[in-house]
């Protein structure tokens, strides 16, 4: 069995819920090892209010004793402040008679873009907040949680990532490729927009005053690289064991991406072979390389050894102030989409939710590919691998 988990909680419910199960025993992993990650993910210039009620951190409830894993499954719950706010809107009580005016937070009008058409059709629900409220990217905080977990084995077997902002709104960030992924952290992580150029931050924080303003919203593109991955993890064997494919999958998977690069990504179509593929060298220090990185870290589904770089796309946030045109599903008459408090650029946020799914696929390629029950021997194992790979 590989690592896996499931995730529970409405975003304005009691607290979120993650279950992971794999860890190898003996792994370090502190609350703190989390809560950093967690304090990341909820900065980032263009988010709403929702952020200043809530300080994400994380309670330990299974699977870890005096700060190592036991190899057992691994419980986090997360708190959610608003959920004061919300206890009888919330609540999993059935309502008393002539309650229904404490359902007054109801929504009949379907935000376009978001999940609550869709939702509602799916499951029959006249109220689409009980769509709303698991569609919701609050799921993301303990998403992050599972994936701090990953990065921090990721971390003890000598592989780093980060995750940042490349472009917002068309305005596109210059990449030093030269920057080691402590470099990039290090001029990311204070960047309000997170973003390495500094010499385009003010502006996409202008973009995201403006978009404020005017009531909407706007996207953009993040990136996340990851070195020190072991070559030849994945497999190019069967569609379902592709390393980058499942990369592809968690990038979209995160509330709304819409599109994945892996290197050079859609620029390889209007380039030739011999501007898009990398030499191949070896020395003896570093074994087997690549001189250059156009593919990102990838060739048949499997690692190279070169840092893995994946881009993913984010449109912009579908609850607009100034709302779209929607249905009363009630009147079937048109109306504005509901208003719910809102993020305008969640951006640079999402880098840090795409640098933890990332993470999480890089932790279960790893844990599948060697024997993971003890951390000791998992550890060895991928050094052992890595010194092979140098003399093949
Ligand atoms: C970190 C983050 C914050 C988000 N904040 C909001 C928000 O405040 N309002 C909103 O309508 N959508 C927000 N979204 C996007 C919606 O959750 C997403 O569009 C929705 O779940 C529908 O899924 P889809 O866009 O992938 O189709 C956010 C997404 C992320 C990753
Ligand atoms: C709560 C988070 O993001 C939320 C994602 C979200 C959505 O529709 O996706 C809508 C907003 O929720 P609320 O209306 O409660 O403010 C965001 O704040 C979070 O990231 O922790």
């Amino acid at each position: 069995m590989g690592l896996r988990y499931l995730t529970a909680g409405e975003s304005h419910g009691p607290q979120l819920t993650t279950i992971i199960e794999g860890l190898p025993a003996g792994m370090p992993l502190l609350a703190e090892d989390i809560n950093k990650e967690l304090a990341r993910r909820q900065k980032g210039y263009g988010r709403g209010r929702r952020m200043q009620i809530e300080k994400d951190t994380v309670e330990i409830m299974s699977g870890i004793r005096h700060g190592k894993t036991l190899g057992s499954p691994v419980a986090l719950v997360v708190k959610n402040n608003d959920w004061k706010h919300w206890t009888k809107i919330m609540g999993s009580e059935p309502l008393e008679e002539g309650q229904e005016d404490e359902m007054k937070r109801k929504v009949t009008r379907a935000r376009p873009g978001h999940a609550d058409l869709n939702g509602a059709l799916k499951y029959g629900h006249r109220d689409m907040r009980n769509v709303l409220e698991r569609s919701s990217a609050r799921e993301t905080t303990v998403r992050v949680a599972a994936g701090a977990a990953a990065k921090k084995l990721l971390s003890l077997v000598g592989v780093e990532i980060v995750g940042h902002v490349v472009e917002i709104a068309g305005i596109k960030a210059e990449v030093d490729s030269s920057l080691t992924i402590a470099e990039l952290k290090g001029r990311t992580e204070n960047s309000p927009v997170r973003v390495a150029d500094p010499r385009v931050e003010q502006e996409m924080m202008n973009a995201i005053d403006e978009a404020k303003k005017n009531g909407d919203s706007i996207g953009g593109v993040v990136e996340v690289i990851a070195s020190g991955m072991p070559a030849g993890v994945g497999s190019y064997v069967h569609y379902d064991r592709k390393l980058d494919a499942k990369l592809a999958a968690a990038i979209v998977s995160i509330n709304a991406f819409k599109g994945v690069e892996i290197g050079i990504g859609f620029e390889a179509a209007r380039k030739p072979g011999s501007e898009v593929h990398d030499e191949i060298a070896w020395d003896p220090k570093e074994g087997y390389y690549r001189k250059t990185n156009r593919l990102g870290g990838f060739e048949g589904g499997m690692t190279t050894g070169m840092p893995v770089i994946v881009r993913g796309v984010m449109k912009p946030i579908p609850t607009l102030y100034k709302p779209l045109m929607s249905v009363d599903i009630e009147s079937k008459e048109p109306f504005a989409a509901s208003v719910e408090r809102s993020d305008s650029c969640a951006v640079p946020a999402a880098a840090v939710v795409a640098e933890h799914a990332v993470a999480w696929e890089l932790a279960c390629a790893l844990v599948e590919r060697f024997f993971s029950d003890r951390f000791d021997t998992f550890l060895d194992e991928i050094n052992k691998e890595r010194a092979y790979a140098r003399e093949f």
